[in-house]
């Protein structure tokens, strides 16, 4: 039996919880801070910390002394949120649960935020090894378990998707938090385009965000712009979280996150996992925004693995990484899942039959019903398109591609040359993955990108290589754009490779040799670039 005090305030939300493992019984206690106008001011939240903080606190242990009785005696440790955050915010949480611990005289333990996020909704699923969209303020991304760790299978490129909504509330005027607001006047109104910008199974919402304020300030109804806004940048987190499944063989997904507590992005979910037979979970919107509940939760499992932390050690992390925590406290792998249907494979967005007579593969994008109906047409037209020509093209410049045979836009359907006798993942080799380093230093020479080459797209056999799937291509003469081709491999040969090290150096190695160094600077940008903002 684990009784365990958590406190939250990495930003906005000072927050006290106690979790009971035996009762499974949550309590919260929290105090919003709400800037009198604009956006989080750092001081301004630290400030609402130093006074909100010790009242919350104050406030549980109250109840922990009328339920369970002393709380020297019935509590077994104090967990506290270490990162990623507000740095003035965190160190006035990290000061309280220290003097709290010290008080109490039981151990303390340093959660990770976003792990936290994700481990609430693994808790109260009863879900085994979910994948996991994370959709909260300063952060987006889409985590999967293997090997002690989790990983970062895909994130924002520049601003969490609350970031992204507040930015344009901001820009019309309405106060903070923007999110409900969007979601308010979303129902009265009308899909607007607005950019759709997935890169595997990473993307970015600065270009969306820019892009909403200018249709704004050009007269489209604030309400159709916030239907516009949900219907891209949800549709965007719903087909990276169904890649996500795809990729690892899941059949479980868990939200979590302030954003989660969209009707709309939950809908779409639900109907992204029923069309696939997952099992999807979104918990109850106060385990959704930031709250100490959840941080008490995996403070629990944490103490239990024997996590705890020593407080000459238990500085606070800004930067805190959730594919940085040793995860201690769970075990399991996910089953492998066969996507083959006997010889029908069913990729993320298309179904793709290849025991014909002919010699042909043929692919047919689906319809997903998550999505807008217009937005469905638009993104299965044009990335069908994309993929015949962009095929065609690398082929045309020595690139190992299938010959495109057939194109029907409208329908979603193309016919290619059957190539290969296996996926990349299957038989991966250095020589191969270099191949695949020349491949795309040819195509980015040429001016445009694949878009995802993930070893799913890429084909081998015993003396070749092929890229297919083009249909996330476009031409660019940007290299952050190229140096993303390449973080895409990267990050999914470090998510499923059992040593990706040598082979990303390989890659690198031959992609080098073959292309332009500028671009592997890039790359080392890109690994750099602070996500939390
Ligand atoms: C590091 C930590 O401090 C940070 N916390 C955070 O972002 O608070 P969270 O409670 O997870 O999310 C707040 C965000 O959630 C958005 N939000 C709240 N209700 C919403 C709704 N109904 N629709 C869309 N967004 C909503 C708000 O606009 C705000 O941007 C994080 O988890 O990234
Ligand atoms: N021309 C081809 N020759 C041989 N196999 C193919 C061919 N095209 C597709 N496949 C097989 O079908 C799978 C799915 O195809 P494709 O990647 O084009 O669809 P998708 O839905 O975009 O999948 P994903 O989301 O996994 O990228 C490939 O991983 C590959 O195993
Ligand atoms: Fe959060």
């Amino acid at each position: 039996m684990t009784r365990v005090l958590g406190i939250e305030g990495t930003a906005w939300c000072a927050s006290a919880a106690v979790f009971d493992d035996a009762t499974d019984d949550i309590s919260i206690r929290s105090d919003a801070y709400q800037p009198d106008s604009g956006g989080i001011h750092p001081r301004e939240a630290a400030e609402h910390m130093r006074e909100a903080v010790p009242t919350v606190v104050e406030s549980i242990l109250g109840e922990v002394e009328s339920t369970y009785g002393d709380p020297s005696e019935t509590l077994d440790a104090v967990a506290f949120s270490r990162g990623p955050g507000l740095g003035p915010c965190l160190r006035i949480v990290g000061t309280a649960a220290r003097a709290l611990a010290g008080a109490l005289s039981v151990p303390l333990v340093g959660v990770n935020h976003m792990v936290a996020h994700l481990e609430i909704g693994r808790h109260r699923s009863g879900f085994d090894t979910p994948v996991c969209l994370n959709a909260s303020g300063a952060n987006a991304h889409v985590l999967g378990y293997h090997d002690g760790r989790y990983r970062v299978l895909g994130e924002t490129m520049d601003t969490g998707v609350g970031n992204a909504l507040d930015k344009f509330t901001r820009h019309v005027g309405w106060t903070h938090p923007g999110g409900p607001k969007v979601e308010a006047h979303a129902r009265e109104g009308e899909y607007v385009e607005l950019p759709y910008v997935v890169k595997g199974m990473d993307f970015s919402f600065s270009g969306i965000t820019s892009a909403a304020k200018a249709a704004y300030d050009e007269g489209t109804p604030v309400e159709d712009v916030c239907r516009g806004l949900e219907e891209t940048v949800f549709g965007m987190l719903t087909e990276v979280s169904e890649r996500a499944l795809s990729l690892t063989g899941a059949e479980e997904l868990v939200l979590g996150g302030g954003v989660g507590q969209n009707g709309r992005l939950e809908g779409m979910l639900e109907t992204m996992c029923e069309g696939r037979g997952a099992a999807f979970y979104a918990p109850e919107p106060e385990f959704l925004r930031d709250n100490a509940g959840m941080v008490a939760v995996l403070g629990a499992k944490m103490y239990d693995a024997g996590d705890t932390i020593q407080i000459d050690d238990s500085r606070v992390l800004p930067d805190f990484r959730p594919d940085e925590v040793p995860v201690t406290w769970r075990s399991g792998t996910p089953a492998e899942r066969s996507r083959a249907d006997g010889d029908r494979e069913q990729g993320a967005e298309a179904v793709v039959d290849l025991a014909t007579d002919d010699g042909r593969a043929y692919k047919r994008r689906l319809s997903k019903a998550y999505r807008h109906p217009e937005l469905d047409r638009r993104l299965r037209r044009r990335r069908t398109r994309t993929e015949a020509r962009l095929t065609s093209e690398a082929r045309r410049l020595g690139v190992p591609t299938p010959v495109v045979f057939d194109v029907d836009p409208p329908e979603g359907r193309l016919a290619f040359e059957f190539v290969g006798t296996a996926d990349l993942g299957e038989k991966i080799t250095e020589s191969r993955v270099e191949a695949v380093g020349r491949h795309l230093a040819r195509c980015h020479e040429a001016g445009f990108v694949h878009g995802d080459p993930t070893p799913r797209n890429v084909r081998v056999s015993a003396d070749r290589t092929w890229l297919i799937d083009f249909g996330l291509g476009y031409y660019t003469d940007d290299v952050e754009d190229y140096a993303m081709d390449l973080h895409v491999f990267e990050g999914a040969l470090g998510g499923t490779a059992a040593d990706p090290a040598a082979l990303i150096e390989a890659f690198e190695d031959a992609y080098r040799e073959a292309g332009e160094e500028r671009v592997l600077r890039q790359l080392r940008s890109i690994e750099r670039r602070g996500r939390y903002q």
